[in-house]
């Protein structure tokens, strides 16, 4: 299984409070956004620095810059929403796609109903991101997307992944690199991921 677990920390224990139950949606979106931003910190290794001169007050030297306007962020609607302002904190001239999942209950289907993303080609950094990763479905059908638009470098930022979800999501996107703050244990039949945290998307949104 090829995967990188972020586990600093500062990301195991604020991990820990989203996990609980009687965390509630405030808490819940704030410490979504920062352990983004402390995924996004290791996750934006692979980006590539350019050389460049500049002066201090002292004299020229060498610098480097990351041309972020080259980085396309794609959150899966509705949950990844929670992760796009975390890494953007990071790389503020990113652009955004969004892409609209859900997965139906009973069949455990990716639906796509949205997709709006800006221009990809070949030189483009695609940070892909969805707190869930549990059965991947929804994930590979993303990525599909992303790579049908040209996406040639793509990253997948998950909070929370399964051995299940990431075994799919290597099989049928070998190249993709998956980060996360945690591998949980196990699906349960109805594809949560155990122990997860529960429903992403409601927790945010108090939609239940
Ligand atoms: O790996 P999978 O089995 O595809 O499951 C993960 C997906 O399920 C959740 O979305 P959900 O369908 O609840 O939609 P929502 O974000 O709109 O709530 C989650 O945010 C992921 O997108
Ligand atoms: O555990 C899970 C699985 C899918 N979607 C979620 O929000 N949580
Ligand atoms: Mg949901």
């Amino acid at each position: 299984m090829k995967i990188n677990v972020v586990d600093h920390p500062l990301i195991k224990h604020k991990l820990t409070i989203m996990r609980k139950t009687d965390t509630g949606p405030k808490e819940f979106r704030e410490l979504l956004k920062e352990i983004t931003l402390l995924i996004a910190y290791e996750a934006t290794r692979h980006l590539q620095v350019h050389e460049t001169e500049i002066e201090t007050p002292l004299e020229k030297t060498k610098g480097y810059f990351i041309n972020d306007k080259d980085v396309v962020i794609v959150p899966i609607l509705r949950a990844g929403l929670g992760m796009s302002d975390g890494i953007l904190q990071l790389l503020p001239n990113a652009s955004v796609g969004h892409i609209g999942i859900y997965r139906e209950p009973h069949t455990l289907e990716a639906v796509e109903y949205y997709a709006k993303l800006p221009k990809i080609n070949e030189n483009s950094f695609v940070f892909v991101l969805d707190p869930m990763l549990a059965t991947g479905v929804s994930s590979v059908k993303a990525l599909d997307i992303v790579k049908e638009h040209g996406a040639k470098n793509v990253i997948l930022v998950t909070l929370i992944a399964s051995p299940e979800g990431t075994r799919v999501v290597n099989e049928k996107h070998p190249d993709v690199i998956i980060y996360t703050a945690s591998l949980d244990r196990e699906l349960n039949s109805k594809g949560y991921i155990l122990p997860g945290l529960g429903d992403a998307g409601d927790r945010l949104f108090r939609t239940k």
